[in-house]
């Protein structure tokens, strides 16, 4: 990585010449006690090619949840938590399952038994059984599969790294390989001439291995074990532990794959782990340098951070536009099931699954979301294809939700960090309610001093009752201006209006309704000056980012009026468009009549009124 001279001083002081944006200094941090991958393992490659590699297709998955992911729990999978995630994997479309480390626990045998024993798998899946260069754990591993009409591969390991060498096994170079070449002898005796077994060897922490070693080992074994085009051998090269950054990973794998011998004849395959938090692009990178299959776990769960994120890795592709071969369209239903399984609850922010992963809290991704819907609703109709048929450009949405089965409730919500456009969305997809912009900018305002004042989210429903008491509804119960009567006839409108207790009856002839009522409130020492009118309705909304078609629905009435300097909205509901547009005039000489009174002015609004009126 290239970086900025350090700079050599006790931690927090800088010296005076050093330039404003390089003021970072030594940590107290031990890194001194670590060591750069590339001086305990070295690559000898000096022309890659996958840099300029593209992913075009779907790699062969193979879930290992329920071996490496079920050993990293704390509490194993029982039979029928085990049962139930190979059922979702198979219904899911995975066609090469590990199912378990038979040897280990009698559970794993056991499940592996069942699959003999019942049709839980389909003829067209695989199944995968994990097993240590031990002739006593190879022989049971063996057994556990006899009988199982699918399918088989037998997967056996051993540690090649110096470090497991020389620390776990006791073993220097040619004695490990006699080690693993005796464990392949031992499978090759115990499975050879069953037709439906095929092997797999992974030479485990591949990724600290030195590269001729690596090489040496794996095309001894598929000498061993004859790779062909009919009986291909599985080179698993797991990132066991991970340790540098994806692109030396890459160049590792690329090196194998232009080295091995029988190279038709293997399956080149990957195992990233995610300790360094780059396993999803470990993963990515080694397909580019020439890997076919990938062992991963469903969201990653797996030793310490996990195992390479399966599903990450599939709707990584479906968001490129290739097929992922693995269905992901009730990506909740996968979840929960997961979950159930691996007692792990998988987090808010976990790459397309997570609750907030569709989410915007933001303003200006919110809008840019909201145009960016109703640009998809336009295109789409525009070129005479189904919403979900159309091609995904809606900023910030790297995936269209619904593609996973979810709805778009989440998409926006609101709080302190939005805008107009957001909570005009919420209400929008709430109520039915399309708010013009300027209204939409009016009401922002009062959400904000909400949200600022509570310091938490508002609901739609929130929304609404803030709209209801901010627009429509006259505060402190009876409203002082209250419409009457009202009768058109013969082009003449007769309107009553009472104020506090007095009513005023007043006549106008040849204008409309909306122009009547203003001369009457006129009349009474009200002048409004209606500058804009918007009729929408209220519904229960669509939850979707389309304005829903709504039945049976409330008129909701939007004018824009100013009195003297100032510009306000005022809203009127009713079951009739015409009553609610007059509510809305009569909502807002109230608002109006409320907002002229100073404090020391409260007394009565009749005297108000009766001022008003003196003047004319
Ligand atoms: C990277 C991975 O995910 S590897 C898979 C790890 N998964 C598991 O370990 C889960 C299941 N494991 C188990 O149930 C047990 O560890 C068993 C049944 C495999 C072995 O149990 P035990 O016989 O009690 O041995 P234990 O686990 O204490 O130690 C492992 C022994 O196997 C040796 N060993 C470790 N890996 C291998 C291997 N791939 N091939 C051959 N021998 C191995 C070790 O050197 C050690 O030998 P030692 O006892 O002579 O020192
Ligand atoms: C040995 C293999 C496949 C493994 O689980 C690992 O290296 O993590």
């Amino acid at each position: 990585m290239t970086a900025f001279p350090s700079i050599n001083t006790p931690a927090g002081r800088v010296p005076a010449d050093t330039p404003s944006w390089n003021r970072q200094t030594h940590s107290q941090m031990p890194s001194h006690r670590y060591r750069d991958v590339h001086s305990r393992v070295e690559v000898p490659l000096t022309e890659r090619d996958w840099p300029c590699k593209r992913m075009t297709a779907a790699p062969l998955w193979v879930p290992v949840d329920l071996r490496d992911g079920n050993q990293a729990l704390a509490e194993p999978m029982d039979p029928a938590r085990k049962r139930r995630l190979f059922e979702l994997m198979v219904a899911m479309g995975y066609k090469e399952i590990e199912v378990g480390y038979p040897s280990a626990s009698q559970t794993d045998y056991d499940f592996v038994r069942l699959i003999a024993d019942t049709d839980i798998a389909p003829d067209d899946v695989t199944i995968v059984v994990f097993t240590p260069a031990r002739r006593d754990l190879i022989e049971r591993t063996v057994e556990s599969v006899r009988g199982v009409r699918n399918d088989v591969v037998i997967h056996m390991y051993t540690a090649t790294a110096p470090t497991w060498r020389d620390v776990v096994l006791g073993h220097d170079r040619a004695a490990l390989t006699e080690l693993i070449m005796s464990g392949g002898r031992d499978v090759l005796e115990f499975a050879g001439d069953l037709a439906n077994v095929r092997f797999e060897f992974s030479p485990e922490v591949f990724n600290l291995t030195e590269p001729d070693f690596a090489l040496e080992v794996c095309d001894a074994m598929t000498k061993l074990w004859d790779a062909s085009l009919q009986r291909p051998v599985i080179l698993n090269l797991p990132a066991t532990v991970e340790i540098a950054t994806p692109n030396v990973y890459a160049d590792q794998i690329e090196y194998m794959h232009k080295n091995l011998d029988r190279r038709d004849a293997v399956i080149l395959s990957v195992h990233p782990h995610n300790d360094r938090g780059t396993g999803v692009a470990c993963a990515e990178l080694a397909v580019l340098a020439g890997a076919q299959r990938v062992e991963g776990c469903m969201f990653g769960n797996g030793e310490r951070t996990g195992n390479v994120d399966i599903a990450t890795l599939a709707l990584n592709l479906h968001a490129q536009g290739v097929d992922p071969m693995i269905d992901f369209s009730d990506i909740d239903k996968i979840r929960r099931t997961v979950e159930h399984a691996n007692r792990i609850e998988i987090h808010p922010r976990h790459p397309y699954v997570g609750d907030l992963v569709h989410t915007a809290f933001s303003g200006t991704h919110q809008d840019a979301i909201k145009k960016g819907f109703a640009e998809h609703h336009a295109r789409a109709a525009a070129e005479g294809r189904r919403v979900s048929e159309t091609e995904w450009r809606v900023p910030y949405l790297p995936i269209d939700p619904a593609d996973l089965g979810r709805s778009y409730d989440a998409v926006i919500r609101v709080n302190s960090q939005s805008g107009k456009g957001g909570i005009a969305y919420l209400l929008e997809a709430g109520y039915g309610i399309e708010l013009p912009r300027r209204l939409q900018i009016d009401f922002a305002r009062h959400i904000q001093k909400h949200t600022d004042a509570t310091g938490s989210e508002v609901t739609a429903s929130q929304l609404w009752d803030i709209f209801e008491a901010e627009y429509i509804v006259t505060p402190g119960g009876k409203p002082a201006i209250e419409l009457t009567g009202f009768d058109t006839t013969n082009e003449t409108t007769t309107l009553t209006l009472r104020v506090d207790d007095s009513e005023h009856t007043s006549s106008h002839h040849g204008v409309g309704p909306v122009e009547a009522l203003t001369e009457a409130l006129a009349r009474i020492g009200i002048s409004l000056d209606v500058l804009a009118l918007h009729q929408t309705s209220i519904g229960s909304g669509s939850g979707a980012p389309e304005p829903s078609a709504l039945e049976d629905s409330d008129a909701l009435t939007l004018i824009e009026y100013r009195r003297g300097t100032v510009t306000r909205w005022a809203a009127g509901k009713s079951r009739s468009v015409l009553t609610a547009t007059l509510e809305s005039l009569i909502g807002a000489a109230n608002t109006d009549l409320r907002a002229t009174l100073t404090s020391d002015q409260t007394s009565v609004v009749t005297d108000c009124v009766s001022t008003d009126l003196a003047h004319r």
